[in-house]
C-alpha cells in the first residue's frame, strides 16, 4: 500500500492570483477551523510531476476580502492543518524605489508595521496563553535564499527583473498612502508597499510555518513628483501580466521546492520557532483545544 502523497507547500495567492492556471484539481476543502472558514475554499493540485499543492486565495475567490477584513488566523491554520510546512504568499505591491519597476518581482527580507492594531495578529489573543515569538527576521531565511536563487532562474527565461533583500511596508488601507506618508516610507527605507503581508507572516511564525513572500510591483504609489498618485486602475494595469508570471514561478519551482522540504534543512528555523515563546501556559480546556490545532506540540489533547 502507497503512503498518501503529502501536501507541504500552501501558496496564498494575492490580488489578481486567484487560482495557480492549469494544474491538475484534485478537491477542493473548506476546513472550519477554531478562527473560522479560511477566505476561499484551498484547492488541493497536482503540477505535472505528481507533487501536490494547497492554493488559497487571500482575498476569496472573488475578491471579496478587503485587506483589513482577511480572516489570516484561519488560512494559515487551515493550510497547518493539511500538513503544509512551507508557505510562498504572492502580492500585489506598489514600488518606493525608481528602481523597482512595475512588472519587477521582489523578494524582501524585512518588514514595516504600519497596520492599525485593527487586525487579530496572534494566535493567542483571546486566550488564557501569553507568549511572543521572535520576528526579527520576518520571513524564513532559508527559504528566501532558495527562492532568491530558483525565482532568479524563472525569471530570466522571461525577462523579468527580481529585487532582493528589500523592505516591505504593510500599511492598513484600504486607501492607498498620502504623498507625504509614501515619501516618509522611502525616509525609512522602505522599498514596496502593500496590504497584506501582516498579520500573515507574523500568524505563520506562531504555526511554526517557515513563509516567504513574492511581491510583484504593480505601481509607483504616490512618492514620485510631478506624477499622479496611484489609483487601482494603476494596479490593474500590470496585474494580468503579473499573475501569469507568478503562475510560470510556481510552475517551475514547485517541484524542487517540495524536495527540498521534504528533506528538511529549510524547516530546521520554522520548526521549534514557539518552543522558548510560551511564558504562561493554557488554563482552560476551551484555550487548550483551540491552540492544540495550531501548536499540538506545546498544547497536547487533554
Ligand atoms: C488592489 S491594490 C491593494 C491590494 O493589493 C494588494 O493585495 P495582495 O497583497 O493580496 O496582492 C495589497 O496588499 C492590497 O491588499
Ligand atoms: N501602492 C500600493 N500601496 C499599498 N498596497 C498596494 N498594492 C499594490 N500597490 C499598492
Amino acid at each position: 500500500m502507497s503512503a498518501e502523497p503529502k501536501v507541504l507547500i500552501g501558496v496564498i495567492g494575492g490580488s489578481g492570483l486567484y487560482n495557480l492556471g492549469d494544474l491538475t484539481v484534485l478537491k477542493e476543502v473548506h476546513p472550519e477551523t477554531p478562527w473560522g472558514l479560511p477566505s476561499s475554499p484551498i484547492t488541493i493540485a497536482s503540477l505535472p510531476s505528481g507533487v501536490l499543492v494547497a492554493f488559497l486565495a487571500r482575498h476569496g475567490s472573488n475578491h471579496s476580502f478587503s485587506p483589513s477584513s482577511i480572516p489570516v488566523r484561519a488560512n494559515i491554520s487551515a493550510l497547518k492543518s493539511l500538513g503544509v510546512k512551507a508557505i510562498i504568499a504572492f502580492s500585489a505591491v506598489g514600488s518606493l524605489r525608481e528602481e523597482i519597476k512595475p512588472g519587477d518581482f521582489v523578494i524582501p527580507s524585512q518588514i514595516i508595521d504600519r497596520t492599525k492594531g485593527i487586525r487579530p495578529a496572534s494566535f493567542f489573543e483571546g486566550t488564557s496563553v501569553v507568549a511572543h515569538a521572535g520576528f526579527g527576521d520576518p520571513f524564513s531565511g532559508k527559504l528566501t535564499a532558495w527562492l532568491e536563487k530558483e525565482v532568479k532562474k524563472a525569471l530570466d527565461a522571461k525577462n523579468v527583473d527580481l529585487h532582493t533583500d528589500k523592505c516591505v511596508v504593510c500599511m492598513e488601507g484600504p486607501q492607498f498612502s498620502t504623498r507625504a506618508e509614501s515619501k516618509m516610507y522611502r525616509h525609512w527605507g522602505g522599498d514596496i508597499i502593500n496590504m497584506s503581508v501582516l498579520p500573515e507572516a507574523k500568524l505563520a511564525r506562531e504555526a511554526e510555518l517557515s513563509y516567504a513572500l513574492i511581491a510583484t510591483a504593480t505601481d509607483y504609489d504616490s512618492w514620485r513628483p510631478h506624477e499622479a498618485a496611484v489609483t487601482v486602475a494603476d494596479v490593474f494595469k500590470t496585474l494580468k501580466t503579473n499573475a501569469e508570471i507568478s503562475r510560470h514561478v510556481t510552475a517551475a519551482v514547485l517541484t524542487d521546492l517540495h524536495a527540498a522540504v521534504e528533506e528538511g534543512d529549510i524547516l530546521t528555523e520554522s520548526i521549534g520557532a514557539m518552543k522558548f515563546s510560551i511564558m504562561r501556559p493554557a488554563t482552560t480546556s476551551e484555550d487548550l483545544a483551540k491552540l492544540h490545532y495550531i501548536l499540538p506540540e506545546y498544547f497536547p489533547a487533554a
